[in-house]
């Protein structure tokens, strides 16, 4: 299978770092960057084909993976309108929605909507995925490779959904790396040297993480038993529940969720007013 990216930032790379081993060799794959430096990383990197513009060889992909910002978006639909035919379609942007970027590629159907997370790196990376009507079993099954080199991957019935699983999971790293600081801060405060923190609060998440996904008991039940009676757990749980830490993670998430359909509607059509000059 042949996939180029269209972007190689963060999240190209973490996708091609998933694939490479897995479903793809490096001259499997090509990136459409046009950021210099960026092309040279990936090469060193990675040592897959890097060009500045979609030129006829990188179009010649199986599969074209939308990589670029939500705001970048119409610029690199509007390049590759009437040069697809067959090939299948995926954007990984955050909030736009597939009947918009059909428009911007003149119609074209054979799209799937997919949003990844940054772990897909190191193959463990989730992933929810939505399709068009229109691409048949055999495109769903390429998605799926793609997205199952990177990770686990969740289909959602509902194009909408996308938006709560960018809340959850394609964020979500960021949740948690946040989590990973303010231990290691934590860390710092009590003694600890940097690399000493830094094994402490990792090995913890990492085992908890583990212990949480081996367990068949749900995290509360799993946090109850850390949790002694008159002990230091409870201590410290009893501060985070007075600074609101589940309340503001909630609140996070959901914020997150409206941001990804603020961006859907800000820079889809659907936002464009009647006679506006950049409708297209
Ligand atoms: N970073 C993350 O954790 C996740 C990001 N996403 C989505 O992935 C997409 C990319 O995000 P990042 O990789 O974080 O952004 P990024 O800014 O790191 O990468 C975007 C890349 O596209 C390049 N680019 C811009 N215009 C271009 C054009 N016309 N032709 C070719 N390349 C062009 C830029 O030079 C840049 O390297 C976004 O739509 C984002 O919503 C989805 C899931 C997670
Ligand atoms: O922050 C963002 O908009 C992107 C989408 C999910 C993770 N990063």
């Amino acid at each position: 299978m042949k996939v180029t990216f269209l972007g190689g930032g963060n999240m190209a790379t973490a996708l091609i770092g998933g694939l490479l081993g897995k479903e793809a060799r490096a001259d499997d794959i090509a990136v459409v960057e046009i950021s210099e430096a960026a092309r040279m990383r990936l090469q060193q990197r990675f040592g897959v084909r890097c060009h500045a513009t979609p030129d006829g060889e990188a179009l010649a992909g199986d599969v074209l993976v939308l990589a670029v910002k939500p705001q970048q978006m119409r610029e690199v639909c509007a390049l590759l309108k009437g040069r697809v035919r067959e090939q299948l379609i995926i954007s990984i942007a955050a909030g736009l929605h597939l009947a918009d970027i059909s428009g911007w590629l003149g119609g074209y159907r054979h799209l799937v909507r997919a949003m990844p997370n940054t772990p897909a790196l190191i193959g463990a990376g989730m992933s929810g995925l939505f399709a068009l009507p229109e691409v048949p079993d055999a495109g769903r099954q390429m998605a799926e490779r793609i997205l199952q080199a990177a990770g686990s991957t969740l289909w959602v019935a509902d194009e909408a959904q996308l938006d709560a699983v960018t809340a959850i999971s394609g964020s979500g790293p960021a949740y948690v790396f946040l989590l990973i600081e303010a231990m290691q801060a934590a860390a710092g405060e009590l003694g600890f040297t940097s690399a000493q923190a830094r094994q402490l609060a990792l090995k913890t998440v990492l085992g908890a993480a583990q212990l949480a996904a081996q367990s068949g008991d749900d995290a509360a039940i799993l946090r109850e038993r850390v949790t002694s009676k008159g002990g230091t757990t409870e201590a410290a749980l009893k501060v985070m529940e007075a600074r609101g830490v589940k309340a503001g993670i909630i609140a996070g998430a959901q914020a997150a969720c409206a941001q990804s359909r603020v961006l859907g509607e800000q820079l889809g059509d659907r936002a464009q007013k009647p006679g506006d000059p950049s409708a297209t």
